[in-house]
């Protein structure tokens, strides 16, 4: 157990870090957080939802210099939305020393965030197509940045966002510190970093398996047009407590988003063409548990932090393994349990054995559960409404009803009929979504190759461990690790070859 006490932090980042109930440091942060303070450049690699945020966030605030109003340190993240929470969380982790961190993307006011990078705000957490722009326009002051860092690095590093990074980077002094964290690294990509980094330290925890141990991860085979029906079961047998559903394209999110809605169920979508403002208003409600099902493209697959989620449904089988890690690493976070379902339709087997084969995770199969099976998730609601409102006590205007009910019927035949009009009855809407394609092997192989296949969300229209169980505890403001960890990933996994998304402007 390695407490942040023995990291030799100081008094004011350490008095943060208590604050937000970070006990001990994740193994990591253990890691990392010493060589990045010693100075050197890293590549950490470690699991989803195990703090890599803090793990590059400590040192950059530990070195930012707080009476010097300038910018000292950038942050680089692929989605809009991830910028602002990485933003919030090394706000947090500056609190008491003072460093001014400001979030900067797309599809905001231009004007404004001009005026707010004049102030030189310590620390700017920003998207590749923004940060370009105002480097463009030389509205941003890059020399005194002293640390880069890129979160979600391979993402950063793919075909998509390279150019923009590598222009960024030229455009920082050149004894920059350079930190690059990511919960998964193709070797090909881990090659291209090295070559843009200073003797770079590689942390990669090693683990059996790329995702964590604590996601319960399921497939159900099942043909694309009994997809939908086989959703809505699930949800109500699993009754999660917040669930994504990631689909294939913005189409396919908006159809299910509807879909859902149609069946009762609270959904909104999110993906690339939304305007901002509704963009962060989805997030919002569904952080805040207004929604039940947060639907999305991949733009919602990466580095996003929200408690509460229990369950990720992949709709569509991801186009690459990496997609698929990110996107079940939503849930099981901090230490906490998730469970995760992908739909394999027949044709797509070849690209679940791809996945497993790639994070070294066996994914077990799941029957398509039956309309009965999904009727008693749905009576099991109606029963807790039920008993929520007899421990409610508060009955008594409705007793002489119930009483003249009881002498006419029986008493199950009365409680039989409550829990009837209580249950919601999905199977009568019927619900068609636009077939998708299957995904073959061969295809994301085909894809990988083709240039034009780029995908630049923030610049697009609108948008553009593992783990002993019970190691981890967070009550209240206490969050701490403990027990066997093995976080990160395996070594030396060599996939023989890598695949790119194709999906260009789809998220
Ligand atoms: N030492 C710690 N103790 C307890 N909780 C922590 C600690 N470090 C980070 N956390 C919390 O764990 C959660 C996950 O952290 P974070 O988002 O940094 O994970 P990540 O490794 O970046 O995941 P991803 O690969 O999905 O981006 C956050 O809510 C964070 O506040
Ligand atoms: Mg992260």
């Amino acid at each position: 157990m390695t407490t942040f006490n023995s990291l030799g932090l100081s008094k004011s980042v350490l008095k943060s870090v208590l604050q937000m109930g970070f006990e001990e440091a994740t193994p990591i942060q253990e890691q990392t957080i010493p060589l990045a303070m010693d100075g050197r450049d890293v590549i950490g690699q470690a699991q989803t939802g195990t703090g890599k945020t803090a793990a590059f966030g400590i040192p950059m605030i530990e070195k930012i210099n707080q009476d010097m109003k300038k910018t000292q340190g950038i942050v680089i993240a692929p989605t809009r939305e991830l910028a602002m929470q990485v933003a919030t969380e090394l706000n947090k982790l500056g609190q008491y020393k003072g460093v001014r961190v400001l979030p900067v993307y797309g599809g905001t006011d231009m004007g404004r965030q001009i005026r707010e990078l004049k102030n030189q705000p310590q620390i700017v957490v920003a998207t590749p197509g923004r940060l370009l722009d105002h480097v463009r326009r030389k509205t941003i002051n890059l020399s005194n940045i002293h640390t880069a860092v890129l979160d979600e690095a391979d993402e950063m590093l793919n075909m998509g966002f390279i150019d923009d990074i590598k222009a960024i980077l030229n455009a920082i002094p050149e004894q920059r510190q350079t930190l690059l964290f990511s919960a998964t690294m193709p070797k090909e990509i881990h090659e291209i970093a090295t070559k843009m980094m200073k003797k770079p330290e590689t942390v990669k925890l090693k683990a059996k398996q790329m995702t964590v141990e604590r996601i319960d991860q399921y497939f159900v085979e099942v043909n694309e047009a009994k997809k939908f029906d086989t959703l809505t079961r699930l949800l109500d047998i699993h009754m999660p407590e917040l669930a994504i559903v990631f689909g294939r394209t913005k189409r396919r999110v908006d159809e299910l988003t509807d879909g859902l809605n149609a069946r009762g169920f609270r959904a909104e979508g999110i993906h690339g063409d939304l305007t901002q403002g509704k963009r962060m208003s989805v997030l919002k409600k569904f952080k805040r548990g207004a929604l039940e099902v947060l639907v999305a493209t991949d733009v919602a697959a990466r580095g996003l932090d929200i408690s509460g989620v229990t369950h990720v449904y992949n709709f569509d089988i991801p186009q690459d393994p990496e997609s698929y890690v990110h996107r079940i690493g939503r849930t099981g976070r901090a230490g906490k349990d998730g469970h995760a379902v992908s739909f394999i339709t027949p044709r797509e087997v070849a690209q679940l054995h791809l996945i497993e084969k790639t994070t070294g995770t066996k994914v077990k199969r799941m029957s398509i559960p039956s309309s009965d099976e999904a009727h008693k998730g749905q009576q099991k609601v109606a029963v807790d409404k039920l008993v929520q409102s007899l421990e409610s006590n508060n009955l008594d205007a409705y007793h002489a009803q119930a009483n003249e009910l009881i002498e006419q019927y029986d008493s199950v035949s009365v409680v039989a009929a409550a829990l009837k009009m209580l249950t919601k009855e999905r199977k009568d809407v019927p619900v068609k979504l636009t077939s998708l394609s299957p995904i073959s092997v061969k295809q994301a192989v085909r894809d990988k190759h083709k240039k034009n296949g780029k995908r630049q969300y923030d610049r697009r229209k609108g948008n553009n461990g593992n783990g002993g169980k019970g190691g981890y505890n967070r009550n209240n403001k206490s969050k701490s690790y403990a027990g066997k960890r093995g976080q990160g990933q395996s070594s030396g996994r060599n996939r023989g070859y890598s695949q790119k998304r194709n999906q260009g402007n789809n998220q």
